[in-house]
C-alpha cells in the first residue's frame, strides 16, 4: 500500500502548564442595562452565571487530565464588580463576595488585575487590604510583589504591580494601569493633581469621562489611566532580568496598549511608553488586557508580541460565554476560547519561519 504524500504533524506533547483568563465580569445584582452610548446590552446578574460556568470548566481542568496539563492559576483581568454596586450600601462587598466565592471553587490561585470599576467600588487603600490584592507578600526572592523584592528598583508607595513565575522559563507581570489616574486617588493628593494635569492637557471637555474627538486622543478619558515613571522603571528592571534569564514573559493589565488590539478609546494614557519598553526587551511574548468588551487581537509586526484583549463577560448574552483556558508549551500558547472568545494559537518565534502559520 502506498503511503500518503504528507504525514500528519506529530501530536503536541502535554503543555508545561495551563491557566484560565477572564475579563470584565462587572457583576451587580441589578436588572440588565446598557453601556453609556446605549449600543450594547449589559447582563449584570447573568455575568455571575457566566463566571460560574468558567469556574466549573477550570475546576475540571484543575482536577482532571494528566499532571502536566493541570490548570495552575486564573487571571482575572479587572472590573470584577460593576460600579453600580457603589450606589447601594453594602452592595459592593456583597457582589465581591459572590464573584470571589465562584473563583474560590476552582481551587487554584487567582491573580487579580485592577480596572476602573474596582475604583468605583473601593478606595486604593481598601483594595490593597482586600482579597483583590493577589501580590505575594513579604517575599524578596524575585517572585515577590508590590513593594517587595524582585529585580530592578523596588516598587515604592501603593503601586499594585508584581510578577510571578508559574514554571521555570516563564514569568507573568501584573501591571497597575491606574497608577496615574483620577480613579483611586484622593482629590487632595499629589498623584491626583498630576493625573488631572495630564488629563486636562489632552482633554478639554467639561466632563472628563467624555473622550476627546481628536485622532489618537480618545484614550485621554477619566475612565482610563496610565503607568508612572516608577512603575515603568520597575518593569524595565524585571524585563531586563528576564532577558538575561531567557524567560518568556506575559504581561497583564486592565488597559490594552496596542492601538490595533482594541478600540483606541480603551488604551492606557501612556500606551506608547509601554509599547516602546516591550519592544526593547526580547523576553515579552504576550500582553493580555480587558476593558474593551468587544475584545481584540493583534500581533505586533516589529516585536512579534501578541496583544490580546479578552471579550468582556458583562456584554456577553446568557446563552453564550466569554473566557479562555490557555495551555503553554515551549514554543507557543494555545488558547481555547469559549463562546465569544475564539481559539487562538500564539507562537513565540518571530519572525515566523515558513512552516508556521500565524
Ligand atoms: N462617552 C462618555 N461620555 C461621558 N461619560 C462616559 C462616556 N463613556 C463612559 N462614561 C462614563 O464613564 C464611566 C465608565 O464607563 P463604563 O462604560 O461603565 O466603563 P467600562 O467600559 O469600563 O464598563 C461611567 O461612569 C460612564 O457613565
Amino acid at each position: 500500500m502506498e503511503s500518503s504524500a504528507e504525514e500528519p504533524p506529530p501530536p503536541l506533547p502535554p503543555p508545561l502548564f495551563t491557566f484560565g483568563a477572564i475579563a470584565d465580569i462587572q457583576y451587580a445584582d441589578i436588572d440588565d442595562g446598557f453601556n453609556y452610548t446605549g449600543t450594547r446590552q449589559r447582563y449584570y446578574r447573568g455575568s455571575l452565571q457566566l463566571l460560574r460556568r468558567a469556574a466549573d470548566s477550570w475546576r475540571s481542568a484543575a482536577t482532571g487530565g494528566g499532571p502536566a496539563s493541570l490548570l495552575r492559576f486564573v487571571l482575572q483581568l479587572g472590573d470584577i464588580v460593576d460600579g453600580f454596586n457603589s450606589r447601594q450600601r453594602g452592595a459592593s462587598e456583597r457582589a465581591l463576595d459572590a464573584v470571589l466565592g465562584e473563583l474560590d471553587r476552582v481551587g487554584v490561585p487567582v491573580h487579580h488585575v485592577w480596572g476602573n470599576h474596582e475604583f468605583y467600588n473601593f478606595s486604593r487603600d481598601e483594595l490593597m487590604r482586600s482579597r483583590l490584592n493577589s501580590a505575594p507578600r513579604g517575599r524578596g526572592d524575585g517572585d515577590g510583589g508590590g513593594g517587595g523584592g524582585g529585580p530592578g528598583p523596588p516598587l515604592t508607595g501603593d503601586i499594585y504591580a508584581y510578577h510571578f513565575s508559574p514554571a521555570p522559563g516563564f514569568r507573568f507581570v501584573v501591571l497597575d494601569a491606574y497608577d496615574v489616574s483620577l480613579l483611586g486617588r484622593t482629590v487632595s493628593s499629589v498623584q491626583y493633581n498630576n493625573a488631572l494635569n495630564i488629563l486636562k492637557e489632552h482633554n478639554s471637555n467639561e466632563d472628563l469621562n467624555h473622550p476627546p474627538v481628536e485622532k489618537g486622543m480618545s484614550k485621554f478619558a477619566k475612565f482610563n489611566g496610565g503607568f508612572s515613571r516608577d512603575q515603568l522603571s520597575w518593569l524595565d528592571g524585571v524585563l531586563s532580568q528576564s532577558d538575561d534569564d531567557e524567560e518568556r514573559v506575559i504581561i497583564v493589565s486592565h488597559l490594552p496598549v496596542h492601538p490595533l488590539s482594541a478600540d483606541p478609546v480603551c488604551l492606557a494614557w501612556n500606551s506608547e511608553d509601554v509599547l516602546a519598553m516591550i519592544g526593547a526587551h526580547g523576553c515579552v511574548v504576550c500582553f493580555m488586557a480587558g476593558h474593551d468588551h468587544d475584545g481584540g487581537y493583534h500581533r505586533d509586526r516589529d516585536s512579534g508580541v501578541h496583544h490580546l484583549t479578552l471579550e468582556g463577560v458583562i456584554e456577553t448574552p446568557p446563552e453564550s460565554d466569554a473566557f479562555a483556558t490557555v495551555s503553554v508549551y515551549e514554543d507557543r500558547m494555545l488558547l481555547k476560547g469559549r463562546g465569544r472568545t475564539a481559539d487562538r494559537e500564539m507562537l513565540f518565534t518571530w519572525p515566523p519561519d515558513e512552516t508556521q502559520v500565524v
